[in-house]
C-alpha cells in the first residue's frame, strides 16, 4: 500500500530524516519506533506530504506520491491522526462524526456506524461535548472520525500516548480488526513499543532519523528485539 524508497526531508535546509526506506503491505500494521526526537513524526509529515521530501520517493497503491499536495493523498485514501487526541472540543462526539460523514453521503452514513461498532463505548457518549471526553475516548473519537473517510490507509501518530491501559488494548485490537479485515494497512509511530511491537507485521526503529533496525512484529522475542535497538 505504501512504499518509501530512499525518503530524505527536514525543515528548510536542516534534513532531519535520512534515506528511509519502509513499506506498509496491502492489510498489514507497520511500526516506526523511536525516541523523542528521532523524526517519526516528521517521516509521517513526509508521507501526508506536509514536508517536501528532498530525496528519494513515496509511492501510495504503486503509484508515485511523492510530489502530490496533501488535499489529493487524502482522496486516494490516506487519512492522518496527529498526536494529542485532536477533536473539535466544543462540538458533541456525534457531530464530530456527522462534519466528516456528511461530505461523504451514505457511504459516510454506513461507515459512521461501522466506526462505532468498533469502539461501542463511544456509542453511549454521542450526546458528550467532545472536550470533556476522556484523552482515551476522544482518541478513540479522532480515529474513528479518520475512519469515516473511508480510508485505505491510516496513519497514526502516537496513538496510545497517554492513555489509561483498558482503552490502549480498544485502540490496538479495533486496529487488528480492521487490518484482519484486509480492509486497512495501517502505518504508526510509537514511542512505547509494547502493543505496537506485538501488532505489527513489521517495524522499523529510527535513530536520529535513520533506520537502525528492522524486525518482525508479533512473534516471540520480538519486543526484546526492539528493546535492545532502542537500548532500552
Ligand atoms: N517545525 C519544525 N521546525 C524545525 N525543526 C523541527 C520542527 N519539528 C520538529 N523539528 C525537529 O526535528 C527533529 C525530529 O522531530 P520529530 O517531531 O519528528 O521527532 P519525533 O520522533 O516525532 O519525537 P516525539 O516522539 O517527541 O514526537 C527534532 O530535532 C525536532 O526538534
Amino acid at each position: 500500500m505504501l512504499e518509501l524508497s530512499g525518503v530524505t526531508t527536514g525543515y528548510g535546509r536542516t534534513m532531519v530524516v535520512h534515506d528511509v526506506d519502509l513499506t506498509v503491505p496491502d492489510g498489514a500494521l507497520t511500526a516506526v519506533l523511536g525516541h523523542n526526537g528521532a523524526g517519526k513524526t516528521t517521516l509521517l509529515r513526509a508521507v501526508l506530504g506536509l514536508l517536501p521530501v528532498r530525496g528519494g520517493t513515496v509511492r501510495l497503491a504503486g503509484e508515485d506520491v511523492t510530489a502530490l499536495a496533501p488535499h489529493k493523498r487524502v482522496r486516494r485514501g490516506i487519512a492522518y491522526v496527529p498526536q494529542g487526541q485532536q477533536s473539535f472540543g466544543q462540538l458533541s462526539a456525534r457531530e464530530n462524526l456527522q462534519v466528516v460523514a456528511d461530505a461523504h453521503g451514505r457511504a459516510g452514513r454506513r461507515r459512521t456506524d461501522e466506526a462505532l461498532d468498533l469502539f461501542p463505548a463511544l456509542r453511549e457518549l454521542l450526546g458528550r461535548q467532545a472536550g470533556l471526553l476522556s484523552g482515551g475516548q476522544r482518541q478513540q473519537l479522532a480515529i474513528a472520525r479518520a475512519l469515516v473517510t473511508g480510508p485505505r490507509l491510516l496513519v497514526l501518530d502516537e496513538p496510545v500516548e497517554g492513555i489509561q491501559p483498558n482503552v490502549v488494548t480498544e485502540i490496538y485490537d479495533a486496529i487488528s480488526t480492521l487490518t484482519a479485515a484486509g480492509s486497512l494497512s495501517v502505518l504508526l509511530v510509537e514511542q512505547h513499543i509494547g502493543y505496537a511491537v506485538e501488532h505489527a507485521a513489521e517495524f522499523a526503529v529510527l535513530t536520529s532519523g535513520r533506520v537502525a533496525h528492522r524486525g518482525q512484529g508479533g512473534g516471540e522475542g520480538a519486543s526484546a528485539d526492539a528493546r535492545k535497538a532502542l537500548a532500552l
